[in-house]
Order: structure tokens, then sequence, then C-alpha cells
């Protein structure tokens, strides 16, 4: 398959989990909220079990699956790179548009060469989806700059096709911008408060919140 495919820009939605009071993912509700997100936001682009929707404390092998949307980026990120891989194949399974990953953070990678390996692994299982690496050294502790990660990624990773940045070191992002502006890919800014400065700079679009607290309770049940 031939990379880029469409390229993801825009607003990209992350989006919350429903809960039901005994804990267990409200699946009865999410029609409900892709209907809104659509209809009221004007959302055609989603980042699936994002950090907003606390995917890695939500117990589930199972992805959501969103249709009526243009893309839909399903986080596949996990400390096992098994499980990681189960996610990703999940995820081509159900015809998501792309996979996003982030640093394994616990037992963390302490080099470039061993945080490229785990991503190209788990890239890898999902073969025909366009890969985002998912940057969040402020939850992960993985402070491998993302501008260094991308030095010369594509022959690591040819799926590669964006970068979902969710740090406020604007020299980094910047950077990555620069240095990469003979690909086609994606720069995704994370941190809402910096979004002005980040589209100065060359982001191509931002995954943001597109549901308030008290919108997200009114989608609990009763
Ligand atoms: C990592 C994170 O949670 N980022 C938030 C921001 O709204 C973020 O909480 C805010 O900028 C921090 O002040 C959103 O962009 C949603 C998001 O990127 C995500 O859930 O992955």
């Amino acid at each position: 398959m031939a990379f880029p495919k469409k390229k993801l820009q825009g607003l990209v939605a992350a989006t919350i989990t429903p809960m039901t009071e005994n804990g267990e993912i409200n699946f009865s509700v999410i029609g409900q909220y892709v209907d809104y997100l659509v209809k009221e936001q004007g959302v055609k682009n989603i980042f699936g079990k994002s950090t907003l929707g606390m995917s890695l404390h939500v117990s589930s092998s199972q992805c959501f699956f969103f249709c009526r949307l243009d893309q839909v980026i399903i986080h596949v990120g996990a400390l096992s790179l098994k499980e990681s891989q189960e996610l990703a194949q999940h995820a081509a399974e159900i015809g998501a548009d792309g996979i996003a990953v982030i640093a394994p953070f616990f037992l963390k990678p302490w080099t470039k060469d061993i945080l490229i390996n785990f991503l190209k692994e788990v890239a890898a299982a999902a073969p025909a989806l366009p890969f985002y690496y998912y940057h969040i050294p402020a939850l992960t502790g993985v402070k491998i700059r993302a501008e260094e990660l991308l030095d010369g990624i594509l022959d690591k990773i040819p799926t590669f096709q964006g970068l979902k940045f969710s740090d406020t070191d604007l020299l980094d992002f910047g950077q990555c911008v620069d240095q990469n502006r003979q690909q086609q890919f994606a720069f995704l800014f994370g941190v809402d408060e910096q979004l002005l400065s980040a589209l100065v700079m060359g982001a191509t679009g931002a995954v943001e919140v597109a549901v308030s607290q008290d919108q997200a309770t009114v989608l609990q049940p009763g």
C-alpha cells in the first residue's frame, strides 16, 4: 500500500469512554455520542482510546467502531508489545484508518533505537494502516525528543504517517516540522493552551477535547 493515504488534518476529537455505574464500558450510548460529535460539533475525525478516554485504565481488548466519520485513529499503546500488536490487528480488522502508539512507560525505552524497535513491531502488526507516534513525555516519562525519533523513521517504519505531539516543548515541535518538510506527515498538536503557536509553526491539525464534562455527564445513563 502506498503511503500517505488520506492526510489527517484539522480537528481530531479525542473521545471519552462512556461507562456504566458498574465500571463497564457503556456501548449502548456510543451511537448517541457519535451523533453528538458529528451533528452538534461538526467532528469529522476522531482519536479513539485517547488519554481523555482513559484508555490505559479501561479494561477492554476491544476498540470502538465509529462510522459516519472521515478518519478514525485508534490508540493501541500498551505496556506489553504483544497486547499492543493484538490491539493494532484488531484496529485493522474493524476498519480503522490509522493507529497511534505511546512509548511504553513502566520499564522505559532509554534510547531512540529501543523505542523505534518497539514502535516498528507494533506497526508491523497492522502493515496496511498509517502509523502515528503519540509523543506525551509528561505521562510516559520517556523524554526522547520527537525530532530525534523522526530522523530517518521511514526507513524503520514505512507506514509512519505522523505525530501526535502532546508536549509543551515548542522548539522540539518546530524542529519536527522543519526537518520533515519534504514528507507528507501529519503534525497533530495536543496541548490546547499552545495550539495557536503550534498552528503558526506548521501543525496540520489538533487533537482536542470535543465534549465538556457536563456534556459527558449527560451521556451517562440515569
Ligand atoms: C493529553 C491530553 O489529555 N490532551 C488533551 C488536552 O486537552 C490537555 O488535557 C490540556 O491541553 C492540558 O492542559 C486533549 O488534547 C485530548 C488528547 O489529546 C487525548 O486525550 O489524547
